[in-house]
């Protein structure tokens, strides 16, 4: 039978079996099987060359019985409707798995803003406002970066937002730049959120960090803040990659000389010329593996290559389900996205509040409530896997959909 490579089916499966373990009925995954909305817009723009481009976007919501929902927006060639609804599940899970007051929302652009200029892409990020702000709010569904957007996005979105409401509104969306309401610390939460996943994995494994060879594949927002911890930790980075390629040395890379030279889309193999493929490299001799880029990395196809003990996922759907089964038949220590990058919707969260309240905390302060939140995070979906002796992919499913489902219950929903 060929593999399901379809995130939002393949996502439906887990959430049933999920459910079932749960002791929910069938109606209640009639409900959670599918978001509750999702747009579909088309943005017309205006290029720098006079001509008008018209962009395919979406906004899908998941469910909102816990609160709005919240989730970011992807700018990438291989947006499509299914890859928006299966994020915007898996936002649901990771707001039930930190105890978010949240559902699970999520957006895309079909386009490449790696060739637009930086016109183009804010005329398009504004258009996107538009189109959507009908469904978007403060208390509606709160957006935030994804794979190619960034605290810029997020300040052109909340200016046209806070113009088409005639109010200011910074709480419309989070990972805003410091000067419009952004928190400390948004910045790295995904990744110091990954970090804390991999020390919490390596001490259950008895693995020393200072002596652990890493490999990440992505070198943006996530992967390039994660090696830089690491390295700093005294890990040995071994490998990192981007869309274009991927560096090895066995005795460690120069991670300080590589962010400094990786460009704002996380690009940085370009610049060099003994590169290995991005399969290579996933297949790289080494302690703790962390996909940090793209969905359907690890497949049936290379899952029985991997040699890593631990795989940390800092992207969202980078191992399929088929993949997740033989690692976790072969004995390795998986920490499923859902889990494992709720760092970066946590301190979004961090920042909702703090814009709520016009208070703002020390970068010190959000670290520490994003520490002690994935600790407790952690440890909750790692001993319900145990307990159930499950793999730590459905463990978090069961753990993040419970408020979702309660919550949905008490409302009447079904
Ligand atoms: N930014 C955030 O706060 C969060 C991000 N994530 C997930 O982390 C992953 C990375 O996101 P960011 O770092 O924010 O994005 P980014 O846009 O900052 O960086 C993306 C990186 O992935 C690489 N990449 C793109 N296509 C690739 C391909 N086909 N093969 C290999 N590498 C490729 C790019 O070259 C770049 O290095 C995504 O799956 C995203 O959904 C998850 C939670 C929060
Ligand atoms: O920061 C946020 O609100 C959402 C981040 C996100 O899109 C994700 O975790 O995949």
């Amino acid at each position: 039978m060929e593999e399901n490579l379809n995130l939002f089916t393949s996502t439906q499966e887990i959430i049933k079996e999920a459910l079932v373990k749960l002791g929910f009925n069938d109606e209640m995954y009639e409900l959670l099987k599918e978001p509750l909305r999702v747009l579909m817009v088309r943005i017309p723009v205006r290029m720098d060359d006079g001509t008008v481009k018209v962009f395919q976007g979406y906004r899908s919501q998941h469910n909102d019985s816990v609160g709005p929902t919240k989730g970011g927006v992807r700018f990438h060639p291989e947006v499509n409707e299914d890859e928006v609804k299966a994020l915007s599940m898996w936002m649901t899970l990771k707001c039930g798995i930190v105890g978010l007051p949240y559902g699970g929302g999520k957006g895309g652009i079909v386009c490449d803003p790696r060739t637009m200029s930086m016109s183009e892409i804010e005329r398009l990020s504004r258009g996107y406002v538009r189109a959507i702000s009908q469904i978007v709010g403060p208390t509606k569904d709160i957006p935030a970066p994804d794979v190619y957007t960034n605290s810029q996005i997020m300040a052109w979105m909340m200016d046209e937002y806070s113009r088409l409401r005639e109010n200011d509104s910074p709480g419309f969306i989070t990972g805003k730049p410091l000067v419009l309401g952004g928190s400390e610390g948004r910045e790295k939460a995904t990744a110091q959120g990954v970090t804390i996943c991999i020390e919490e994995a390596a001490k259950k494994r008895g693995i020393n960090l200072k002596d652990a060879r890493v490999v990440i594949q992505g070198f943006g927002n996530a992967g390039s803040f994660l090696a830089k911890f690491l390295h700093d930790y005294g890990a040995k980075v071994i490998g990192i990659s981007d869309a274009y390629g991927a560096l090895h040395d066995p005795d460690g890379l120069d991670i300080d000389y590589l962010l400094d030279r990786r460009d704002s889309f996380g690009t940085v193999t370009t610049l060099f010329e003994n590169t290995i493929t991005n399969k290579e490299l996933l297949e790289l001799d080494c302690d703790i593996l962390v996909p940090a880029a793209i969905s359907n990395q690890i497949t049936a196809e290379n899952a029985h290559n991997i040699k890593a003990s631990i795989i940390v996922e800092a992207a969202n759907g980078p191992t399929t389900m088929e993949a997740t089964k033989i690692l976790s038949d072969n004995g390795v220590l998986l920490v499923p996205d859902v889990l494992a990058s709720a760092g970066g919707v946590t301190v979004s969260y961090f920042e909702w509040v703090q814009n709520n309240q016009g208070y703002y905390w020390s970068e010190e302060e959000v670290n520490e409530k994003l520490r002690k939140k994935l600790v407790e995070s952690f440890n909750n979906v790692y001993n319900t896997a145990e307990t159930r002796r499950i793999n730590m992919r459905l463990a978090a499913y069961m753990v993040g959909l419970r408020n979702a489902a309660e919550a949905s219950k008490f409302r009447g929903w079904v």
